[in-house]
């Protein structure tokens, strides 16, 4: 008997059929479009899943193996969705700058996007026009003297006040970041509802903790949002945590509409104090045909000017006392600086110009740091082609900063922390582009005009009165990176001595 008559003996035809269809369906789910970046097969879930969690974990060299292995442009499959990570200065600038009207967009398709974004539209998670609108209704409000009376420099002096004071009630060795995120959230209480809190008001505490749970789950683009949900309720540890996270939403969500209410009934169309002002005034003046400025939207837009403005600064902010107290001679030529050009004089933002070496050293600490080493994805709603690679629709892309901070292409050493270089030999400032702690392009930081006033102005200001130094003078902390959603120092305590 010939092969295919024994087959036929064993199998019947619906049986068969049932075989060929499955095998069919596993073809076309494993199937990769051609001429996509070389990288991990999409059958290849093991080695898929290790990637991600090493870089969860921010493993040391995960990267460099990828590059070494793949190219500096790679592919992953996250299940079914394609993932293309893009690396180093040029290839990042192509993406974010030379093709941005096709790589602009974010993949607002990903049950992660759908689910952070269930109140409304904001900018991070949106694209098209309604994205273009509320962006540039909040860079309007982001402006400083866009809305209110009160500069943002004297907002941000206010917050160094309240710190200088807290510090000086410090007795022992203390953890910077809590009060750091304080100050850093109220600026943004400031500029979105017109409003700070005291460091020790329970308020602002509950606040905080709203937001850590909000953004405590990995990012957007989780492996569980991609299993079968039923499969995940079961998970308990991640079940926990979305229940939390609702329930902090829910929460944030009553706060910012009891804000809202109070603007309301208070709203002076001649008196314009805040965002949340700006906003009910564009949506009374103009012809809001399409539904755009609706409270769900500015909920979304408050929401993430609150990770945006208070997590990323507050991480940067708490890297840059790490070097201060780690590198003390460069701590000290800052103060020299500050003491020769300012005097005891309160310093000014305007004073940058001329504190050339406290920039330089600002400057290297973020090309350090890293805070948004991979920052929101961005994805391609159309075919197209990166460098001759095929780069089919509805990919996310995931740009890794970090490459273009270290590329030794255009960084000198790159891993050694060296502030003079970016100084010329007369002393002065000099640019380099592949310096991307914001990203660059349309989807550049909005607040990067903000925080690079509060990194300088907390930093001079505090410099002036006090020296950082570590917990005990023998004892390293290290530049320890924690895992998390953005690139923060592991938590280290440090002292704050008064300066005579
Ligand atoms: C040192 C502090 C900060 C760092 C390192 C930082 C970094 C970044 C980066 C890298 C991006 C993404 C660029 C891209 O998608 O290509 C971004 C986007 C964004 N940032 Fe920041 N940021 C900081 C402070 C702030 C502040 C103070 C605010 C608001 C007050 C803010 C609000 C936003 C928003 C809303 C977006 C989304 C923009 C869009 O998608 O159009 N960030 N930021």
């Amino acid at each position: 008997m010939d092969l295919a008559s024994q087959l036929t003996d064993l199998i019947n035809l619906p049986v068969m059929l049932i075989i060929l269809t499955v095998v069919l369906i596993y073809l076309v789910l494993l199937s990769e479009p051609k001429y996509i970046p070389p990288g991990i097969p999409k059958w290849n879930l093991l080695s898929s899943m290790s990637f991600f969690m090493k870089l969860g974990q921010r493993h040391e060299g995960t990267m460099q193996k990828m590059r070494t292995k793949y190219g500096d442009i790679f592919s992953v499959y996250m299940g079914p969705q394609l993932i293309v990570i893009v690396t180093g200065y040029d290839n990042i600038h192509q993406v974010l700058v030379k093709q941005a009207g096709v790589f602009s967009d974010r993949p607002t398709w990903l049950p992660g996007a759908k689910e952070m974004t269930k109140f409304g539209k904001g900018i991070g998670l949106n694209d098209g026009e309604t994205w273009r609108i509320l962006r540039s209704l909040t860079l309007q409000a982001l402006c400083d003297n866009g809305v209110g009376k009160t500069s943002f420099e004297e907002m941000i002096f206010e917050e160094v006040n309240a710190i200088t004071k807290a510090l000086l009630e410090k007795q022992e060795s203390f953890e910077f970041m809590p009060l750091l995120t304080c100050a850093l959230n109220n600026v943004i209480n400031k500029v979105v509802f017109g409003v700070r809190f005291d460091y020790k008001d329970p308020e602002i505490h509950s606040l905080i903790g709203m937001l850590d749970k909000i953004f405590s789950l990995p990012s957007i683009l989780s492996p569980f949002d991609l299993l079968p949900q039923c499969i995940v309720r079961r998970i308990p540890k991640v079940h926990k945590m979305r229940t939390d996270k609702n329930e902090a939403l829910s929460e944030l969500r009553a706060f910012v509409d009891s804000q809202i209410k109070e603007h309301e009934d208070e709203y002076d169309s001649s008196n314009i104090r805040d965002l949340v002002d700006l906003y009910i005034k564009v949506s009374k003046e103009e012809d809001d045909k399409n539904g755009l400025f609706t409270k769900g939207n500015l909920f979304q837009i408050i929401s993430e000017l609150y990770f945006g403005g208070s997590e990323t600064t507050s991480a940067s902010m708490d890297w840059v006392f790490l070097y201060m107290i780690e590198y003390p001679d460069i701590q000290k030529k800052c103060q020299e600086e500050i003491q020769k050009v300012c005097g005891d004089k309160p310093i000014l933002y305007a004073d940058r110009s001329k504190l050339r070496y406290v920039e330089a050293t600002l400057l290297e600490i973020q090309r350090c740091a890293n805070v948004a080493s991979f920052p929101l994805p961005h994805g391609n709603k159309r075919n197209t082609t990166l460098n001759g690679l095929f780069i089919p629709e509805n990919t996310v892309i995931l740009v890794h900063l970090e490459s273009s901070n270290m590329d030794s292409k255009y960084w000198d050493n790159p891993k050694e922390f060296r502030p003079e270089r970016f100084l010329d030999e007369s002393g002065q400032l000099v640019s380099k582009p592949a310096l991307m702690p914001f990203g660059e392009g349309p989807r550049v930081c909005p607040g990067d005009a903000l925080a690079k006033m509060e990194l300088f102005l907390f930093l001079t200001n505090l410099l002036q009165r006090f020296t950082f130094c570590r917990e005990r003078d023998d004892v390293q902390h290290g530049f320890r990176r924690r895992a998390g959603r953005t690139l923060q120092a592991a938590p280290y305590r440090m002292r704050a001595v008064q300066r005579k």
